[in-house]
């Protein structure tokens, strides 16, 4: 197998960085991997740059190893390089890795080993964001730009805890914000005073793993939730149920699934929009499904697909 591996040495977890070199060399020894090119990013965009310079079939398999932000400019560099025919695996190192928890990619030595060595390759949808892609959610509100506000040395030292120090910075400044907003898709037009919402191509996010309890990676569509203004008791009740995924049939909550939306703000507020942990820029977007548009390597017995 001929291997590029696309290595973010700054994503959250320094422990994955250290058993990398194991991984590799045990798949080498095993006569898995038997060319390997890596590319250790340094900055922003790094690794989609870096994909644009091969073509689709110079390697057997793209390994991605960082967080859902690396994996973003991987899927990123993927779609705009055309390297749909190339499977894509993923080693989970980031602060919260809401895709790889999706899939149920291991994050230990052996497990890894034997996803690359016996693990299935599916097709997986990507959303496109106006001109960029992603791979498991864009969202804008409440506590949503929290990802990446925290600094990447804080991730890398303290982990979630980065995330849980950025939100309790925000929650003071962010509590009874709303914000209003039109939500399109086909002949249907939602306009509503909103805290946050999320388009999502897999269930979890931001570590709650059934915010979209019904989201499927291959479908064809995104599941989307929006979270009404309420007043602050309602809206204490839906974060508690959001951690059971029970959020979706409360009143203040709308949850369908499109395969096209477009969300516009109602007035001149710059809203950003937080895409795969990264800031994606400002509203309005335009959002649309690429059904089964990459491949990716999961573990044999992943029973989600
Ligand atoms: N060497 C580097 N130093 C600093 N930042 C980098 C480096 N290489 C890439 N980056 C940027 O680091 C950001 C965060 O990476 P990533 O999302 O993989 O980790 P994470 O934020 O810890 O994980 P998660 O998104 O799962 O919480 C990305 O925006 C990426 O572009």
């Amino acid at each position: 197998m001929r291997v590029k591996i696309i290595n973010n040495p700054s994503s959250g977890k320094i422990t994955v960085q250290k058993y990398l070199h194991t991984v590799v060399g045990k798949l080498v020894l095993d006569g898995v991997f038997k060319y390997i090119d890596t590319f250790n990013t340094s900055k922003k965009f790094d690794a989609t740059n870096e994909l644009l310079n091969i073509k689709d079939g110079e390697y057997d398999l793209i390994l991605a190893v960082g967080g859902d932000g690396t994996l973003n400019e991987v899927v990123n560099g993927v779609m705009k390089a055309k390297l749909n025919n190339t499977p894509v695996a993923l080693i989970p190192a980031g602060t919260v890795n809401d895709f790889g928890n999706y899939l149920s990619i291991p994050n230990d030595v052996d497990g890894l080993c034997n996803m690359i060595k016996n693990g299935k390759i599916i097709d997986v949808d990507v959303g496109r964001v106006n001109n960029n892609y992603f791979a498991n959610v864009a969202a804008a509100g409440f506590l949503t730009d929290v990802p990446f506000k925290a600094s990447v040395d804080a991730k890398t030292t303290f982990g979630k805890f980065a995330y849980y120090a950025e939100a309790v910075k925000e929650l003071q400044r962010q509590i009874f914000n709303s914000i209003s907003l039109e939500f399109k898709y086909y002949d249907k037009s939602i306009i509503c005073d909103t805290y946050l919402f999320a388009v999502l191509n897999t269930s979890s996010t931001g570590g709650f793993r059934s915010f979209a309890p019904h989201a499927k990676i291959n479908d064809g569509r995104f599941d989307v939730c929006i979270i009404k203004k309420s007043d602050i008791l309602d809206a204490a009740s839906i974060f508690l149920k959001i951690i059971r995924g029970e959020h979706i049939n409360d009143e203040n909550v709308i949850y369908f699934q499109t395969d096209k939306l477009c969300v516009r703000p109602l007035d001149s507020s710059q809203i950003h929009i937080d895409i795969d942990g990264e800031d994606g820029g400002i509203l309005p977007v335009e959002f649309e499904v690429i059904p089964k548009a990459m491949k990716f390597l999961v573990p044999k017995n992943c029973s989600i697909v």
